[in-house]
């Protein structure tokens, strides 16, 4: 024990045995639903997920994963990855981003702090680039708090802005980036009004450009540095509505994949490339997919791609992305302080972990699940693994994804019993439920299922135990529907497809051989959430769960 008192020694479960090989998995995107023609995981084939569910009604059970149940503002907010493996790793519920920068913007505190009254010194001379994802999604940024953060920045000094957009059509429908590019340059026209000069500069599909995440793919963020930094693009507009409206009639092109384009003025030069003495902020508050371009404004030693030029500028992030890499070292509102997470509980306990996913969701079930720290808590005793995504596609091409490489890592770990947990993500229902295509993402369900099996399988021989999870819904309704939950039409009469998140509640299911026998999940918690489930999977390590941790969902009764 510290001289503060603390301590990281677990006390003994009182019931419950160690040294248990634990798989725990994560199936990115699968929320429970009803079963219908838009459930691609009811319509698939998933005897595995289905045996689970159909078992021991004490083994399965729904716990909730979106809104405040995961630190998010309010119940109308779908759950996502970010905050779903937070939930899942630390065990307790911290405000996340979306509602940090809110209260920030409500109480003006985003302006008395060290990141606005730096980026300000810039504000007299040089220019403001704001560069982030344009949607109401709330899952990376928040269009409402742009449009706060302009006001507030434009009555505190800032007389010419930039905005350098990247459209969305995945947190929120297709085709719904010409509304808020709309909504986007009326604030500005009025901002012009008053003697600003306010304009959109650039901009881009999110999935194209920028907002790669996990190193996947380094050309999508040297596509948008050339658009917003050197104001280089193959596309040319006079204004943004018309360039998406544009691009968007490209086959295939929808809002998330949206090539790079640049505004230009009369005379044909781009109106806003990022120049010595400007002040830049990336507006998104969830770091996987803006670390990437942060590292690169940041450092002035960078070899991913050729920057061509590195202007000195004044940079902010709407949070810092990397409380280990302190990046940026600059931000308007501080992140989420998520502290004694589980797995550096479980390290100082002696635990032995092994994680591991396909690059696109690797942070998930290391950066996020540990509290957006990136690393090793020892590196003696855990090991991560990442498989390689296929990169430069849209996953709908390749719905099985590398779910059965990420399984057979699983299944060897586990059998090689060095590791007392061996956790995955297996993102196939996500990140094909997120293209929109139907027929594709009923073939992901079904690889993800097969890679359950495979896992489970090897924890049989090894006599383990399982604990079978996923961090938000997404695969499980592919269609917008009405409040009364009608699926909606749109002016040609077809269905509106849903990409997104939802706001569906998620299984968990505990089993395995090496599941004690009196283990059942609990009664009394009804209302449980992803943030129970690590006190539950410390207990099934055979230790209590610190005093502060959401409950555990499970009791053990006499046998
Ligand atoms: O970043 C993404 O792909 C989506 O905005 C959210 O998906 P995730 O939260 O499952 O990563
Ligand atoms: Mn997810
Ligand atoms: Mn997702």
């Amino acid at each position: 024990m510290g001289s503060s008192g603390f301590s990281w020694k677990l006390n003994d479960h009182p019931k419950l045995p160690k040294g248990k090989t634990i798989a725990m998995v994560v199936l990115d995107g699968w929320g429970e639903a009803h079963a219908n023609q838009y459930n691609c995981i009811h319509i698939a084939e998933t005897p595995t997920m289905d045996s689970l569910k159909k078992g021991a009604p004490e083994k399965w059970r729904l716990v909730k994963a979106h809104g405040k149940a995961v630190g998010l503002p309010t119940d109308d907010d779908m759950g996502n990855s970010e905050v779903g493996h937070n939930a899942l790793g630390a065990g307790r519920i911290f405000a996340q981003g979306a509602k940090l920068v809110d209260s920030a913007l409500e109480t003006g505190k985003i302006y008395d702090g060290e990141g606005f009254n730096y980026i300000k010194e810039s504000f007299a001379t040089g220019t403001l680039h704001l560069i982030g994802l344009l949607s109401d999604g709330g899952v990376h940024s928040r269009i409402d708090q742009l449009q706060l953060l302009l006001k507030g920045a434009s009555v505190r000094g800032a007389k010419r802005i930039r905005v350098h957009i990247l459209t969305d059509g995945r947190d929120c429908l297709d085709g719904s980036s010409v509304g808020f590019v709309e909504t986007l340059e009326n604030d500005l026209v009025k901002l012009r009004e008053k003697g600003i000069d306010a304009q959109i500069a650039s901009g881009g599909g999110r999935m194209y450009v920028t907002m790669d995440r996990y190193e996947n793919d380094w050309e999508v963020v040297k596509r948008g540095w050339d658009a917003q930094v050197l104001g280089e693009a193959p596309h040319k507009f006079k204004n943004a509505v018309e360039a998406v409206k544009k691009l968007r009639e490209i086959p295939n092109i929808s809002d998330q994949y949206l090539p790079p384009f640049v505004i230009v003025d009369d005379s044909g030069k781009s109106v806003g490339p990022i120049v010595d003495g400007d002040a830049v902020v990336t507006m998104n508050f969830r770091a996987d997919r803006m670390v990437m371009l942060a590292s690169a404004l940041e450092y002035e030693k960078f070899d991913k791609f050729d920057r061509v030029r590195y202007p000195k500028i004044r940079y902010a992030g709407m949070l810092q992305y990397d409380g280990e890499l302190k990046l940026p070292s600059k931000y308007l509102v501080s992140p989420p302080e998520i502290d004694r997470t589980s797995g550096e509980y479980l390290v100082h306990n002696g635990v032995r972990t092994f994680a591991c996913s396909e690059t696109v969701k690797f942070g998930h079930v290391t950066f996020f699940w540990n509290g957006n720290r990136s690393g090793y808590f020892s590196d003696k005793m855990e090991e991560y693994v990442e498989i390689p995504s296929d990169s430069g596609i849209t996953f709908n091409v390749q719905p099985k994804m590398k779910a059965l490489e990420i399984a057979e890592k699983a299944r060897d770990a586990i059998l090689s019993r060095k590791w007392d947990q061996v956790r995955v993500n297996l993102p196939n229902s996500d990140m094909v439920g997120h293209t929109g295509d139907i027929n594709a993402t009923i073939v992901a369900c079904k690889a993800a299922d097969q890679a359950v099996k495979m896992i489970l399988d090897a924890i049989e021989q090894v006599g383990g135990i399982y604990v079978v999870t996923a961090d938000h819904g997404n695969a499980e309704d592919m269609v917008k529907r009405n409040k009364k939950g009608e699926p909606l039409l749109d002016k040609n009469g077809n269905i509106q497809i849903l990409t997104s998140h939802t706001l569906e509640p998620v299984p968990v299911a505990i089993g395995g051989p090496g599941l004690a026998p009196g283990v059942r999940f609990r009664t009394d918690v009804p209302t449980g959430g992803l943030a129970n489930v690590a006190a539950t999977v410390m207990n099934l390590h055979g230790f209590e769960a610190p005093s502060d941790y959401e409950t555990t969902l499970i009791e053990v009764v006499d046998k």
